[in-house]
């Protein structure tokens, strides 16, 4: 498969202190990559010199054959896309106007959105079922409307590629479950995804590929299912961690520490929880 972004032996510290040390990866177009590691271990900074925003002290980091550093950013803007971790907006934006700002890399200095950006800004709510959100301000939507509203201006930015730092942060589990299946969804029409998560089983929920950072070095890098093992996931976190086949072909994580915090159920709460399985 042809490589979308080309990491090469990238090598990065903000001061004498290495944070990212000799990294080579290469991503292809339409995969959900997860990036995982321990704090501070380099992720949000890959993510950086992916976007442009740092650049390498060694080595080179290309889009196709073209290394990130020399794409002029309004031009870098219509391929990749932040879309940041859930925050408290501070401005009373409409949901519309936020989506239509996504425009702005393709339009001169003074400029009007015309009738093509709005249909771009609705159809992209629509795709995202948030158009009755469109006249809110964004701060009356929760913040897991307001992370798909930030994913609609990411696709009327024109952007083929996602970049989110741990995306699922703060959302309630239900809008986890549905922010990553939006994700799985445009992966499925091309676009690809490259992601930090503390979450294993999040990795293993929607992940074609999994890289693993640690000490700002590549410990693991491949197919989701070879690289979330038992053996990787002690590297990584320093803790024993079973993964777990299921019927369908699912895996999840059980931690073995779980052991440790069984409590005894007292008699009554069995007799309970006997009855529910029954009643279920
Ligand atoms: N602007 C900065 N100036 C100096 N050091 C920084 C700066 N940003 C990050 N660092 C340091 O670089 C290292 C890597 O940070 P980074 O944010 O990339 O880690 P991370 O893996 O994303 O961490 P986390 O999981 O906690 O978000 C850390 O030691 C951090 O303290």
């Amino acid at each position: 498969m042809m490589s979308l972004i080309t990491v090469n032996h990238v090598t990065y510290g903000y001061d004498h202190r290495p944070v990212l040390r000799d990294v080579s990866l290469s991503f292809a177009q339409g995969e959900v990559i997860s990036l995982l590691g321990p704090n501070g271990s380099g992720k949000t900074t890959l993510l950086k010199l992916l976007m442009g925003l740092l650049s390498p002290r060694e080595g080179e980091i290309l889009l196709e054959s073209r290394p990130v550093a020399s794409i002029p950013p309004r031009k870098l803007a219509r391929r990749i896309a932040y879309v940041p971790q859930i925050h408290q907006a501070s401005f009373g934006y409409r949901v519309l106007d936020v989506v239509l700002m996504g425009r702005m890399p393709h339009k001169p200095f003074f400029f009007r959105y015309d009738k093509a950006d709005e249909a771009m800004a609705h159809q992209a709510l629509e795709r995202l079922s948030i158009g009755h959100l469109k006249d809110r301000s964004c701060t009356a939507v929760s913040g897991g409307e307001r992370q798909l509203v930030l994913i609609a201006r990411a696709l009327v930015q024109g952007a083929d590629i996602f970049v989110m730092d741990e995306p699922v942060n703060g959302l309630d589990y239900g809008n986890q479950i549905r922010l990553l299946g939006r994700i799985a969804d445009l992966a499925r029409d091309g676009y690809t995804f490259i992601k930090t998560t503390h979450f294993p089983d999040h990795a293993l929920w929607i992940s074609d590929r999994v890289v693993m950072l640690k000490q700002g070095q590549v410990i693991a890098d491949g197919r989701t299912r070879d690289v979330i093992s038992r053996n990787n996931l002690f590297r990584l976190y320093n803790t024993p961690v079973n993964v777990i086949g299921l019927a369908g072909g699912y895996r999840i994580c059980v931690p073995e520490a779980l052991n440790r915090f069984k409590r005894p159920a007292p008699a009554s709460d069995t007799a309970v929880v006997g009855l529910t399985r029954v009643a279920g």
